[in-house]
């Protein structure tokens, strides 16, 4: 958990030069462990509002970015700017709007969750004194650990430990929450519970960065994709430009598939018999054209949809096939993939 000690300054808003919002951004941000190269020159845009959900595979560099980027590791080289301040050499000023979820927040262990939460609160400087307690008790609520706030925190089970590491992110109104991987150790409802916190911080405008494995719940709740393969970007942009971003495939249901199939291939239209309809590679010809050739074979067509890459897929061909990148996001990004 990030918490400042200092007194607030204003924190400058986080436009830039052109137009759009940026809540966080990082220029040739480097960090190297000996011989280890962690994050190699990350470039990062995370747009004001967004819930960017950050994805790797293990040792990609995911961790090592966010800690970077609140200011809890040094960059061995790079710029960083959070909500328009640069970090670290000003972390103090920014830190009281960002909420954060990391590994090993610093929770007392002999202390319960609400005393450990409490100490917390104290050093939050957007909260008075006299809103500590309610303060408190609003973050317990929201975790889903109200029942357990007088038990100490050595008794708590790991998820109980990462849902008191997410009520500390939310003590105070914060511009930016940082939630590195919280659904570990949560079960199935703690994981509905990080979805529901999720969607709440995007629609009051909070921008939510997020690290995650499970690539249904960066799905189901991301707005954005940031994606990390050992140690550089392989793809940032919002979530449906990646998901359009694979072999466009047209799905259809007809009663004839097989004649279907046939009447398409003559047409060199590239397509294959699959358990749920026919499925026709529409990335050289339309789907009024594959219409038009299965109602001219006398094919009957009960429904045709356009399919969207899974982000499972995308995810196993951005950190599996690199080279085959190029052109697979817009044009900046495609570009800056080595
Ligand atoms: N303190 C450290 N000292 C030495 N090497 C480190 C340190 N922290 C991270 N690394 C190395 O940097 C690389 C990136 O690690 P990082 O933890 O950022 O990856 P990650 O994407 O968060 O992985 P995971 O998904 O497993 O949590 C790895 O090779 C890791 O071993």
């Amino acid at each position: 958990m990030t918490t400042a000690h200092t007194a607030v300054t204003a924190v400058p808003g986080a436009g830039n030069p052109s137009g759009t919002a940026v809540a966080a951004r990082t220029r040739g941000l480097r960090k190297v462990y000996g011989s280890t190269v962690a994050v190699d020159d990350v470039d990062l845009e995370i747009p004001e509002g967004a819930v960017v959900g950050m994805l790797g595979p293990n040792g990609s560099g995911k961790t090592t970015t966010i800690r970077m980027l609140l200011g809890l590791v040094q960059p061995t080289e790079g710029e960083i700017e959070l909500l328009g301040v640069p970090v670290p050499r000003d972390t103090h000023r920014v830190l009281p709007h960002v909420g954060a979820l990391v590994e090993g927040p610093g929770f007392h262990p002999f202390l319960s969750g609400r005393e450990n939460l409490l100490r917390f609160a104290a050093a939050e400087p957007l909260l008075a004194d006299g809103e500590l307690d309610g303060a408190v008790s609003a973050a317990l609520e929201r975790v889903g650990l109200a029942h357990a706030a007088t038990r100490r925190y050595r008794a708590y089970s790991l998820g109980m430990k990462q849902r008191l590491g997410l009520a500390s992110a939310l003590l105070a109104p914060r511009r930016l929450v940082v939630l590195d991987e919280p659904t570990n150790g949560l079960d199935p409802a703690g994981t509905q519970e990080v979805r529901r916190i999720i969607a709440e911080l995007h629609a009051r405008g909070v921008t939510v960065l997020v690290s995650s494995h499970l690539l249904a719940e960066v799905e189901a709740t991301c707005t954005h994709v940031v994606v990390l393969n050992q140690g550089v970007v392989v793809a940032q942009g919002a979530l449906d430009d990646l998901l359009e971003s694979g072999s466009p495939t047209l799905l259809v249901s007809t009663p004839d598939g097989a004649r279907a199939v046939d009447a398409l291939r003559t047409g060199r239209i590239p397509a294959r018999l699959a358990p749920d309809g026919v499925r026709v590679d529409i990335a050289t010809t339309t789907s009024a054209t594959v219409i038009e050739t299965l109602v001219r074979a006398g094919i009957g067509v009960d429904e045709a949809r356009r399919e969207r890459t899974g982000l499972e897929e995308a995810f196993a061909r951005l950190t599996h096939d690199v080279g085959d990148l190029v052109g697979a996001l817009d044009g900046d990004e495609a570009e800056e993939t080595r």
